[in-house]
């Protein structure tokens, strides 16, 4: 597990990250969120040892993080640092043999990855031939060579078309099904809702909401509940305690005095069918208005 603790750092005096803690668990995807300017790239350079904290640590399996161990990290910054005139395929290879990989091993984990990246024929061109997205798809190449233990990833799909979304996103599920953990930012909030296992937000250098994405939803959706009866759920209006926010024919989102929404359930069932009844869960994007 990779353990990002209490970490703070300032620039000229202004604290831009206060106390930022967090874990990315083995073999999950974990979605690192935040606004324009909340910390993500600074918090991402930290972990990669780019950037000395001001205070704190992060730690791999309970272990401060050496150089050494930072060998087996793959990174892929939000400057694309990659070298235009270089032809793709001994771009990668030269990448792998930097992590200390032996040429034939490389040279097979280029192909590999090419191949699940859907670039092989893509392999003897100039990186600045190819298409910006197709430039992206070279780069999670380039972070992935060296079969990294741990995959720290800024802005992986911004600029990938729908179908890249899916390719880069199987290529990455892979590696956190074998094991490895993924840490990866985003603006785009359905995405991450998507593709993610846990959710770490940032907003102004503090974490703000953390946890599995499902558990975090199920806890921040309670006060609402949605009901959708045969004909009209508008009776709903003259049951006690029940406060309507949404009616549309025979469905309807509502909240209840004192929070036991069972009670409404029973009025609701007296008067004939219920279609559907539960707690509205969140959307990522309502959870990330809320705690921002
Ligand atoms: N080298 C630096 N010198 C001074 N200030 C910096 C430096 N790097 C980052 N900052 C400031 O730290 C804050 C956090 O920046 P950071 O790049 O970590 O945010 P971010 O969440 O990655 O934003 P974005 O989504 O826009 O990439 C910003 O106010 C930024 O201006």
């Amino acid at each position: 597990m990779l353990s990002v603790n209490n970490i703070s750092r300032s620039f000229s005096g202004k604290k831009v990250l206060d106390g930022v803690s967090f874990q990315v668990r083995p073999g999950r995807m974990t979605g690192f969120l935040g606004a324009n300017g909340s910390g993500k790239t600074t918090t991402m350079r930290i972990i990669l040892g780019v950037l000395e904290p001001s205070s704190g640590t992060v730690e791999w399996n309970g272990a401060p993080v050496t150089g050494d161990g930072r060998q087996k990290f793959g990174y892929m910054p939000e400057e694309r640092g990659l070298y235009p005139k270089m032809a793709v395929g001994e771009q990668v290879e030269f990448l792998g043999r930097l992590h200390g990989m032996e040429r034939a091993a490389a040279r097979r984990a280029t192909d590999e990855l090419l191949e699940q990246l859907e670039l092989t024929d893509r392999r003897g061109d100039a990186l600045e031939s190819l298409s910006l997205g197709n430039q992206q798809r070279v780069q999670i190449a380039a972070a992935l060579v060296h079969s990294p233990d741990v995959l720290i990833l800024d802005e992986p799909f911004s600029g990938l078309d729908p179908i890249a979304v899916e390719t880069v996103l199987e290529v990455l599920r892979k590696r956190a099904a074998s094991g490895v953990p993924v840490l990866f930012s985003s603006h785009q909030l359905s995405l991450v809702e998507r593709l993610c296992d846990d959710v770490v937000i940032i907003a102004k250098g503090g974490i703000t909401a953390q946890g599995e994405r499902d558990e975090l939803r199920r806890r921040h959706g309670t006060t609402r509940f949605e009901i959708t009866v045969d004909g009209d759920a508008g009776f709903l209006r003259d049951v006690p305690g029940v406060r309507v926010s949404e009616l549309d024919g025979p469905s309807a989102v509502f909240e209840v005095e004192g929070g036991d929404e069972q009670p409404v359930l029973r009025a609701a069932l007296e008067r004939g069918p219920v279609r559907a009844f539960g707690p509205v869960v969140p959307t990522l994007d309502e959870i990330f208005k809320e705690v921002v």
